[in-house]
Formats: structure tokens, sequence, C-alpha cells
């Protein structure tokens, strides 16, 4: 059965790409591509629809997709948890529609994630670095901010307090933004793509784990697996680790 899909943010960098990668899968066709200004009754045929747009209109877009009993795929970042209640709750009286929204649907970002959860428990410290081009609209980034929950639920169930630091004396920003008692820097620089660094440290030793998206198409095949199962899962999932079978 081919699955009718619509696309938001589809003049964008990643918009563009599912663009491309849906027409090329078998089981997908690509009923209407649309970006800001455009008419959504144009995603009437739509049954599911991915968005890729901006951190201050996914929550509207949402809203509509819900509204006309269509799934959605979320990339865009912005997501709180005030955000995701609020979610849950325009979802309630739809009980067999499904949204995904995943900070990040490269296999190896997930990847990155889940070992940094793993390590979480053996290491009271640990700091992270992401590194984006420089025409990202957000700061930290989503799967920043993603990991850094992570650790810090690892944290609580293990009854790892962070370690100590001893900074006292610091310029504005020098020790990066704190996301649930994890350091997150921020890096924007032409050329990247999509980066992250996990940094541990322990007694005598260091552990880094680090991804690299080189390239966008890195996100297409998670992004194809979420429209696929998004269909058959109901209610809202936060993060692509609950759909693959890691
Ligand atoms: N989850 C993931 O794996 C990834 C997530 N992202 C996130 O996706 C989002 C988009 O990133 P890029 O494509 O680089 O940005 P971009 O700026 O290249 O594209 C966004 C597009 O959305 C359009 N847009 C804005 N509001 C809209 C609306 N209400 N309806 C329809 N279209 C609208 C814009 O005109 C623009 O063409 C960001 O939040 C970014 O962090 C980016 C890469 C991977
Ligand atoms: O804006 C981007 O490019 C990306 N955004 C996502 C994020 O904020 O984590 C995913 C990936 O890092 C690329």
């Amino acid at each position: 059965m081919t699955i009718n899909v619509g696309v938001l943010g589809a003049r964008g960098r990643m918009g563009a790409t599912v663009v491309k990668a849906v027409e090329n899968a078998g089981d997908m066709k690509v009923v209407a591509a649309l970006d800001a200004g455009d008419d959504f009754a144009a995603l009437a045929d739509a049954q599911v629809v991915v968005d890729f747009t901006h951190p201050e209109a996914v929550m509207g877009n949402l809203k509509y997709l819900v509204e006309h009993d269509i799934h959605a795929v979320v990339g865009t970042t912005g997501f709180s948890e005030e955000r995701l209640a609020q979610l849950r709750a325009l979802l309630a009286p739809k009980p067999s529609l499904g949204v995904l929204i995943a900070p990040n649907f490269a296999l190896g970002a997930v990847l990155a994630m889940r070992f940094a959860a793993q390590a979480a428990k053996f290491y009271a410290s640990a700091e992270i670095i992401e590194l984006h081009h420089n025409r990202k609209a957000d700061a930290p980034s989503g799967t920043a901010a993603h990991t850094a929950r992570m650790i810090a639920e690892a944290r609580a169930e293990a009854g790892v307090t962070p370690g100590p630091d001893a900074t006292t004396s610091e310029l504005d920003g020098a020790r990066g933004a704190s996301v649930e008692e994890v350091r997150v820097h921020s890096v924007r620089l032409p050329g990247l793509v999509a980066h992250e660094e996990i940094l541990f440290g322990g007694e005598g030793e260091t552990l880094t784990i680090r991804h690299d998206s080189l390239d966008r198409t890195s996100f297409m095949p998670g992004v194809l697996l979420g429209v696929r199962e998004v269909l058959k899962r109901p209610g809202l999932t936060v993060g692509l680790e609950n759909v693959l079978d890691l």
C-alpha cells in the first residue's frame, strides 16, 4: 500500500531533502510539498505529514494536523515539557492518531545518545559540545537538549550526583548553558552540518562519544522509518530510540 505523504518546510534544507527521499521510496508518494504561506488545504489527501519547519511554527502546524486527523512525523526542534504536555492534551480526543517527534533522525546520533545514557551512571561529570552550520535557528540543538535529558534521567535512576566543578569566576557563557545540570556548548560555523560530542570525565580518564552528520541524507532512513511506523503507533512518541529495535 502506498502512503500519501505531505511535507511542511518543503523549500528548506531538510524539507527539500525529505521530498526527494519520499519520491524515491517505493512505498510512499508526495501528495503536497508546502512551505510558509502555502494553503494547508492541499494536505487533504495526506495520511502522514513530515514537518521540518521552525520552532515558532511547529505547534500551530501540529494543531492543524491533529484537528484534521493527519498523522505527523516531526523533526523540527524546540519541544519543551510544556509543549509536549500541550500536544498530549491535543491528541487525547483522537486515540487512533500518531505523532512522532525525533530531535535527531540519524541512526548514529540516536546510538550516541543511547551510549551516553549508558555511560552516565559510571561518570558523574559530563559535558556536551554540539557543532552546527551557522544558519541554524536555535541553540542549543534539540539533540543536545535531548541528550542532556537522557543523561539526567540515567543519573537520577542510578542515584548519581553531577560531579564537582570548582570554577567560580567566569566570563558570561564561558561554561556554556546548563541543561538539566549538564553543560552544553554550541558551536556555529559555515561548513559544518550537524555534529555532537558527549564528554565524560572520571578518575584519570575521559570518554568521548562523537557523532557526525556529514550530509542531510543521513536523516532520511530515520524519517522514512518514522513515516511507516507512525501509522502503527497512536499517541505521542518522542525519540527515534523508541521506534528502532536497539
Ligand atoms: N530531527 C532531525 O533529525 C533534524 C531536525 N532539524 C530541525 O528541522 C528544522 C528545520 O531545519 P532546516 O531545514 O535546516 O531549516 P530551513 O530554515 O532550511 O527550513 C525551514 C523551512 O520551513 C519553512 N517554514 C517556516 N514556517 C513554516 C510553516 N508554518 N509551514 C510550512 N513551512 C514553514 C521555512 O520557510 C523554510 O523553508 C529545525 O528546527 C532544525 O533544527 C534539522 C535537521 C535534522
Ligand atoms: O538544525 C539542524 O541542522 C539540526 N537540528 C537538529 C537539532 O537541533 O538537534 C538535528 C540535527 O542536529 C541537525
